[in-house]
């Protein structure tokens, strides 16, 4: 689509959005240019590095962790919001009925991650937690997949995902993967007590790791976005620090 199309494109989904959800107002903005065109240009000489990994698996400490770097700036996952957006709870819901309420959770995700994505970094480097590219390729796959997701629910997001990869530089310079066991995803998971998710069986965190896995090991399910950088995420945190401090040129020389 040639930009002119694309901003075409955009104008016609800001005419359609009149009382936009929260954030979606400053992603438009940010996404066109006051002469209209969409911003296809990437923050020149700066780098993004998504963490990924199961549930639990340790993304929220390692970014953390490397919060306190120079040069880069974390930004996590925008779980809040999806646990309140407008007093209601879309991530709750969609643990408790996931063929009637997964469609929209995913969405909102999209949105929300296509904000991150989208948010100009004040430092060289960002440090994202996970990306749009997981919420497509591992959660939604993972509804889908499991029979929890009508098809047309699938096809729509599939939809709007393709539009969105297409015509909005979404690049990531890096992938972080914190490989883990589901089991030990399982035992962090209770230690973490989210509330929403006591009902998350070890099932479902196998299924995840099952997609990380086609995704990023095998490389058999979906395009990888960016080099992958994979970090045994079995170990204490002591470890951990271990392997960031051994790994913290290769991530900062992303
Ligand atoms: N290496 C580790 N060893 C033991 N516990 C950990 C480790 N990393 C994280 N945790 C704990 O596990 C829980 C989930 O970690 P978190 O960083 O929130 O995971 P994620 O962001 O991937 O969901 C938290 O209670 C955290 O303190
Ligand atoms: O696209 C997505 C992304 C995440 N979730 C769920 C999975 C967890 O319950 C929370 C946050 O994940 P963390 O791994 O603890 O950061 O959100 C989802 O359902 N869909």
């Amino acid at each position: 689509m040639s930009l002119s199309a694309a901003a075409r494109a955009c104008c016609r989904l800001l005419t359609v959005i009149r009382c936009p959800p929260v954030g979606s107002s400053s992603i438009m903005s940010r996404l066109l240019h006051s002469d209209g065109q969409v911003n296809g240009l990437k923050n020149k000489g700066k780098s993004t590095i998504c963490v990924e990994g199961n549930i639990a698996s340790g993304k929220t400490s390692c970014l953390e962790y490397f919060s306190n770097t120079a040069n880069l700036e974390v930004m996590t996952e925008p779980v809040a919001k999806w646990r309140d957006v407008q007093g209601h709870n879309p991530l709750g819901l969609m643990y408790t009925d996931p063929t009637r309420w997964g469609l929209t959770l995913q969405t909102y995700v999209q949105l929300t991650m296509l904000d991150v994505h989208t948010k100009p970094s004040l430092s060289p480097v960002k440090m994202m937690e996970r990306s749009i590219h997981s919420a497509k390729y591992i959660f939604v796959e993972n509804l889908y997949k499991s029979g929890k997701m009508p098809e047309v629910d699938y096809v729509v997001l599939t939809e709007w995902f393709n539009w969105i990869t297409k015509n909005i530089d979404l690049s990531v310079d890096l992938i972080v993967y914190l490989r883990t066991s589901p089991e030990t995803c399982y035992q962090r998971l209770k230690m973490r007590c989210r509330e929403e998710e006591s009902v998350i069986p070890l099932e479902y965190l196998s299924a995840i790791h099952g997609l990380y896995e086609e995704w990023l090991i095998d490389r058999s399910s979906f395009p990888v976005p960016a080099p992958v950088l994979v970090i045994d995420a079995d170990k204490s945190m002591e470890e951990m620090i271990q392997h960031y401090e051994e790994n913290r040129g290769k991530i900062l020389a992303a």
